[in-house]
């Protein structure tokens, strides 16, 4: 069994268009593992997908934020799965924390979209990740645990899915999460997938780990046995991305 390790950098509402080919040039230029070691895929805003796309090397790929729940139609200001499919965009990030948190995103409302978006062809980046607040109050597992069960009840193919652990208390904070709590979250959430849908599912679902990730950390963290890649925020702006895009290769799956 192996997991390819995954990169994601997900650049959320930032950048210019002479900032998104300042990035694109870099990640053009970097000597990387190859993509049969690290699987590499940034995510800019709706409105720099095409042109990050027309630019970016071909053994990277491009996701979008986010997508409507359903078919499309008359929902202003939404951007459809099917949209993305005709566009070429392969991949869509699903249920970050802060459309959950700033937009109200339930559980079940991105369990449907998940679904949604996976019967369309597109493979989905799904989060997951709990507060400070229910950190503290030990709720972390249950947290982790219901968000993960409304996209399971969802779904039944689970190998385009990447799932995702970003701790919200993480997010922009630059306050990482440990080796060994990533690591205990990440165990926990393979567990889960064990008991609730099936061992191959859970030895073969990638589980990345984002919030704080950088240059200097990413090493340590990807040392961890369930740690399967990043989905990367600040960091994937700056030219150290390519270092965490490297940081594959301390990977050693047994
Ligand atoms: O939210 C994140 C990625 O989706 C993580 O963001 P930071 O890496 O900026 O903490």
């Amino acid at each position: 069994m192996s997991r390819k390790f995954f990169v994601g950098g997900n650049w959320k509402c930032n950048g210019t268009k002479e900032e998104v080919k300042k990035i694109v040039t870099i990640l053009n230029e970097a000597d990387v593992p190859s993509e049969d070691v690290v699987e590499v895929v940034v995510s800019p805003p709706f409105v720099f997908l095409s042109f990050v796309k027309s630019l970016l090397r071909s053994d990277f790929s491009v996701a979008a934020q986010n997508c409507w729940v359903r078919r499309g139609g008359a929902f202003t200001g939404e951007i459809s799965a099917e949209m993305l499919v005709n566009l070429g965009i392969p991949w869509v990030i699903l249920g970050h924390s802060e459309r959950r948190l700033l937009l109200g995103e339930s559980n079940e409302f991105v369990g449907d979209k998940v679904a949604y978006a996976l019967s369309q062809g597109l493979k989905v980046i799904a989060c997951v990740g709990e507060t400070l607040e229910q950190r503290e109050s030990g709720s972390t597992t249950d947290i982790v645990a219901a968000q993960t069960k409304a996209i399971a009840d969802q779904i039944s193919d689970w190998r385009n899915i990447v799932l995702a652990y970003e701790p919200v208390w993480a997010i922009g904070t630059g306050k990482v999460a440990t080796p060994s709590q990533a690591q205990e979250v990440h165990t926990g959430l393979r567990k889960w997938l064990q008991t609730n849908v099936g061992a191959e599912i859970a030895a073969s679902t990638r589980i990345i780990y984002g919030g704080s990730v950088n240059g200097a950390n990413c090493k340590e963290l990807a040392a961890q046995p369930d740690v399967d890649g990043f989905l990367v925020g600040g960091a994937s702006l700056k030219p150290e991305f390519v270092d965490i895009i490297k940081s594959a290769a301390v990977k050693s799956y047994a």
